[in-house]
């Protein structure tokens, strides 16, 4: 049977419609399902929306694409690294044009906000964010993202016109679109001794460990020591980050923009006192952060005070009066001083939080006399490659000390001459002040479960 030619027409004219209209429906699909896959329109938190990306997947890989100027990041950060409040972030504002490092507000106050209730997750478990946006833009002045370890040479020229809004916690977003920067810390370690992970964009971090102790126990020293290995980075300067009421500013996004910038294989290390902290303060940082990794330093608390004594004194001899008034020791009239020695008190604050096996204690004599092997050991505890051999340390016999060589380089760094003159005590004054510590000694080391040569 024939079927008349009109009708074969029409029948085409028919499905092509239908085709054209599912075309439409299509587009308009895709572009929606786009605009709702915004982080930043779906007013979704931004943990929420990391954990439906990761879909509890770690990941450690930045990747970055340029699609249609359209550049697509993809990085990994710990919601704690990022901040609860984070909607300025992943907010971007879509701003054609040139580059204008002048106009962006960087309104700290929501950053810092909802730090409190933030759960970190377990190290390892990451989520993996992805945001789009074009054009990045960026404060000129801002010295936040770790500017003193990220130095950049930026040109207009040379990538894609990036802008965005905010930079976002931990991100040093400048360096998008700039393809040539140098992080001094990854950087300065020949790619024989460090390589970042492939693709790898760095970003600060949370510290991995915390090293604490009281003044003039070595916690300097050993840092030096420590930083030697190209994926220990120190912050050098300690931390004091508690507000009035003792609560932990540990996860401010203030906090977090003084950490130096990282890749994921390195582990940021911080330093503060031991006095610095309540049990509150402690039990808060092991439930914000349940991996972090603690290193007590101690040293036998008469000879940590007279080197306080001493280096507090500079160029002169350091004076010395000691005084007993009822439970408390006077040191030149200061009570503050003596306490510092009375280590039991403090770690047993640290004990009660933190499990043993993330604790870690390194002795005064650790440092001085055994450096490589005290190294090789903390090492081990933050769980990085064994790089520190014995030949980064060598021994400067005038003064007693090792000194280090570092792997990156074959220069040699030594303690400073630039001390005072340590003061000398009398017998009684040891004595007197030997027995103050005795009792708090003792129970140290039963804490410990080990003793250390400490006395006269
Ligand atoms: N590189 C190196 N090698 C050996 N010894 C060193 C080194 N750097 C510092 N020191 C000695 O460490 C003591 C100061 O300890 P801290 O660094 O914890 O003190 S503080 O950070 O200044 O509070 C202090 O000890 P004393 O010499 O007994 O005063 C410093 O001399």
């Amino acid at each position: 049977m024939m079927i008349p030619q009109k009708f074969l027409v029409m029948k085409c004219v028919r499905i092509l419609f239908i085709l054209h209209v599912a075309g439409i429906l299509f587009v308009a699909y895709k572009i929606y399902s786009s605009s709702t896959s915004q982080p930043g329109t779906t007013n979704a938190s931004a943990r929420e929306y990391f954990a439906r990306k990761s879909n509890g997947n770690a990941s450690s890989s930045v990747g970055f694409s340029s699609n249609n100027n359209v550049i697509e990041v993809q990085y990994t950060a710990t919601v704690a690294e990022l901040g609860e409040n984070n909607d300025e972030f992943i907010n971007e504002e879509e701003d054609e044009g040139e580059v204008n490092t002048d106009t962006v507000s960087d309104d700290e106050d929501n950053t810092d906000a909802a730090t409190e209730n933030i759960e970190q997750p377990e190290q390892g478990k990451q989520n993996n964010i992805a945001f789009q946006s074009k054009n990045v833009n960026r404060k000129k002045d801002d010295t936040r993202a770790g500017s003193s370890v990220l130095s950049q040479q930026t040109s207009k020229s040379n990538g894609p016109n990036l802008a965005y809004k905010k930079e976002p916690l931990g991100l040093p977003l400048s360096s998008l679109g700039t393809p040539h920067w140098t992080i001094m810390y990854a950087g300065k370690y020949s790619k024989s001794l460090y390589s970042p992970p492939a693709n790898e964009r760095p970003i600060q971090r949370l510290p991995g460990a915390i090293v604490i102790g009281s003044p003039n126990s070595g916690i300097r020293p050993l840092v030096d020591f420590l930083e030697m290995h190209p994926q220990i980075v120190p912050l050098k300067k300690e931390i004091t980050f508690f507000d009035n009421q003792d609560r932990l500013q540990f996860f401010s996004s203030d906090f977090l923009s003084q950490m130096p910038v990282t890749y994921s294989n390195q582990v940021t290390v911080v330093r503060a006192r031991f006095s610095y902290w309540t049990r509150k303060s402690i039990c808060d940082l092991y439930f914000r952060n349940k991996m972090l990794k603690v290193i007590v330093v101690l040293r036998d608390p008469v000879s940590r005070i007279l080197s306080q004594v001493t280096n507090s004194n500079k160029g002169r001899a350091g004076q010395l009066v000691v005084a007993q008034q009822g439970q408390t020791l006077k040191i030149n009239n200061d009570t503050e001083t003596a306490e510092w020695g009375r280590y039991v008190e403090y770690l047993k604050m640290w004990t009660q939080c933190f499990p043993k096996s993330q604790i870690h204690i390194v002795e005064w004599s650790d440092i001085m006399q055994r450096p490589s092997l005290t190294v090789h050991i903390i090492e081990g505890f933050l769980g990085v490659p064994y790089k520190l051999k014995a030949d980064n340390f060598f021994r400067d016999e005038a003064r007693r000390v090792y000194c280090i060589r570092p792997l990156h380089t074959k220069s040699k760094t030594c303690l400073s001459d630039k001390r005072g003159k340590i003061p000398e005590l009398t017998p009684q004054e040891e004595a007197l002040i030997y027995n103050f510590y005795s009792k708090h000694n003792e129970e140290l080391f039963k804490l410990l479960g080990q003793r250390y040569h400490w006395g006269p």
